[in-house]
């Protein structure tokens, strides 16, 4: 069975699809949105999944009568490089890709925010589906957030370019290795920690059919997650305000991500150390002591890390936070829960406090 929901967005609306098998009918949902079949698409894919999905994905659009072109990066975050962009550009000019062409994103977050900023900026902006498969990429597919990393700072070279559609085959995860399984359903559990304490409830309940992708339990999981994340962008796509709640756990661990180094800790590891800081930081603040208890329990029971590698600097975690895109006119934003499945944005957060939860975190067990 398909499910289906939509990002509201007046005229940039769009559909997420998700459904098992899906993949064998891309080129009649290409049709139904009206890609145009006279200017040649682009599949922007890594080498981890380029060998298993993208003969069939080429395939099935060569069929529906489209001219597929592809382009292939090295599998993992280094790819979020603005070095990779320059190539997947010269791939673009040189299949003749012009102002009516499609790219398509065929991959993970990685490939998503690499093949969404590629068509944010080519010739000033071009249509792009996006086409995950990945558990973390219910999150990074939706909500047109674009992006490639710098050296010092994470996403910080980006833009906001919303998809034409989300076309998300659940049988692709089935390949997935364990570690990235884990590292998805950290943005899963995310979902519910700001929004649903039911759905955190249930994903924690649910830990094992999860982790062991179960094909009903993912639906759901992924079903779920989406819905928050299409609420959330549909309400404040630009994040002037509301938005900025999807970035629970992400100020430390964005940090965390570039100290340690692209690609060391996944992104789902590095916002789940983020989101247990989050929570000892709450109750730092005086809210109630089960936030981070529970919060704790969940991400260990997931296999998550919920302490920071010791060996990492605590001036240069601190430093990297200050490039955060929260951290304006010199004040730190911190997304702080102040329940389960709820959350507020503290724009008064001090560096002290934060510097004393990591330092803290670098030494517990
Ligand atoms: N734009 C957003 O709103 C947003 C939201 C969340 C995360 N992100 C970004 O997403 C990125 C992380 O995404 P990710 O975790 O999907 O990483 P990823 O794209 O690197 O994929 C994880 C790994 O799994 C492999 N892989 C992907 N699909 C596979 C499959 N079906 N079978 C086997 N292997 C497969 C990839 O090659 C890679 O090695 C980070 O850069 C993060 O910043 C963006
Ligand atoms: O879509 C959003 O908004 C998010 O914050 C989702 C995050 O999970 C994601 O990692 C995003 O890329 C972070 O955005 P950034 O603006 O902090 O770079
Ligand atoms: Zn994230």
């Amino acid at each position: 069975m398909i499910k289906e929901l939509t990002v509201n967005l007046g005229e940039r609306s769009y559909p997420i699809y998700i459904g098992e098998g899906l993949l064998s009918e891309i080129g009649a949902y290409f049709e139904k949105h009206g890609i145009g079949k006279g200017s040649p698409l682009l599949i922007v894919t890594d080498t981890h999944v380029g060998p298993k999905y993208l003969k069939e994905v080429a395939g099935r659009l060569e069929s529906a009568g489209y001219k597929v072109a592809a382009h292939t990066v090295d599998s993992g975050e280094k790819s979020k490089s603005l070095a990779v962009l320059e190539d997947v550009v010269a791939t673009a000019l040189e299949a003749g890709l012009d102002r009516k062409s499609t790219v398509i994103a065929l991959g993970g977050g990685v490939v998503g925010d690499l093949a969404g900023f590629v068509a944010a900026s080519y010739m000033r902006g071009i249509r792009f589906v996006q086409v995950p498969t990945t558990i973390l990429a219910h999150d990074s597919s939706v909500g047109g957030k674009v992006a490639v990393n710098h050296p010092l700072a994470k996403n910080i070279i980006g833009a906001f370019h919303q998809p034409e559609m989300v076309f998300y085959d659940t049988q692709t995860l089935q390949s997935l290795p364990d570690r990235e399984v884990r590292a998805g359903l950290s943005e899963m559990i995310k979902h519910g920690l700001i929004w649903d304490a039911e759905f955190t409830a249930w994903c924690e309940e649910n830990a094992g059919k999860l982790v062991g992708l179960d094909s009903e339990a993912l639906q759901h999981g992924l079903y779920m997650g989406c819905s928050v994340k299409a609420a959330v962008v549909s309400k404040d796509e630009r994040e002037n305000d509301l938005r900025a709640i999807l970035n629970l756990g992400h100020t430390l661990g964005h940090a965390l991500e570039a100290v340690a180094g692209y690609g060391e800790l996944l992104h789902g590891e590095a916002i789940a150390i983020g989101m247990v800081a989050a929570a000892k930081l709450a109750v730092k603040l005086g809210y109630p002591e089960h936030i981070d208890t529970v919060t704790e329990r969940i991400f260990r029971k997931f296999g998550l890390p919920v302490r920071i590698p010791a060996h990492l600097d605590t001036h240069e975690i601190m430093r990297a936070m200050m490039h955060d895109k929260k951290f304006n006119e010199g004040k730190m934003v911190y997304i702080i829960p102040t329940d389960i499945g709820k959350v507020v944005i503290d724009k008064n957060v001090s560096a002290e406090s934060v510097k004393q939860i990591v330092n803290r975190m670098k030494q517990e067990d």
